[in-house]
């Protein structure tokens, strides 16, 4: 029976090797690279239930559409993110004001993942500082709100805040991350904090420097 990708188990550790392999020496942000990260983060949240699949689906159908473009006739545009930038500006590819010629342009479809990334360096930033006491559901709520939820519809933000109550304890949290004890997650974290943040910042200052951080 064929398996997909997202449904194979996850760790913490895969998601750091393959955020350490998203950025070249000039700070270029690999396509492939950053789009496998997703791939492992769906994973994990593959693992908390189907709750959640509504999200993953959405996720899912993103990292598609780039991989499209990483595979199709003009991949070699698609190799990092600044040349995908340019290549699309400069070849008018991308709608900039409202939706409509391209819906799946990916500057678009990036910026999605990219914002959702803010969303995940918030949430990790409160698990590295948690207790055993802390609530999982609270911490992701709150990077949610600070984050993520000011793109988001009135009903997605509904549906996103119903299923955040249904995450698991914190403990449980810990043993899907699979990298054993409470202090050896927390020793990861410290490890993968900064390289997302650094992705994300690379990918906010093109964005801002290109001026399309409000893609339709
Ligand atoms: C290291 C381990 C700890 C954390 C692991 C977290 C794993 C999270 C994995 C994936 C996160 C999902 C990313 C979701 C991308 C959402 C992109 C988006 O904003 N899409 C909306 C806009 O798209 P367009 O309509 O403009 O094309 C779309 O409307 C969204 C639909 C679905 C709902 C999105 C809710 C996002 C909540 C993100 C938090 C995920 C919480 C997971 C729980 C751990």
């Amino acid at each position: 029976m064929a398996v997909a990708l997202e449904d194979l188990k996850f760790t913490l550790q895969e998601v750091l090797d393959t955020f350490k392999s998203c950025l070249s020496e000039h700070k270029e942000v690999f396509l492939e690279h950053y789009v496998a990260g997703w791939r492992g983060l769906v994973r994990f949240m593959n693992c908390l239930g189907s709750v959640f699949s509504f999200i993953s689906k959405d996720a899912v159908n993103k990292i598609q559409i780039l991989v499209n473009h990483l595979n199709g006739e003009n991949g070699a545009h698609y190799v990092t993110i600044q040349s995908m930038v340019k290549y699309e500006l400069d070849s008018q590819l991308v709608d900039l004001t409202k939706r409509g010629s391209f819906p799946e342009s990916g500057c678009r479809t990036l910026l999605r993942l990219h914002r959702a990334l803010r969303w995940l360096e918030l949430f990790l930033e409160r698990l590295q500082t948690s207790t055993e006491d802390s609530n999982t559901s609270v911490m992701c709520t709150e990077a949610y709100n600070e984050s993520l939820a000011q793109h988001h519809t009135w009903i997605i933000r509904k549906a996103a805040g119903t299923a955040f109550w249904a995450l698991p304890g914190r403990a449980t949290f810990f043993d899907v991350m699979n990298v054993g004890s409470p202090e050896q997650v927390m020793a990861v974290l410290g490890d993968t904090l900064p390289l997302i943040s650094e992705v994300y910042q690379v990918t906010e200052d093109l964005y801002a420097q290109n001026n399309i951080l409000e893609l339709p």
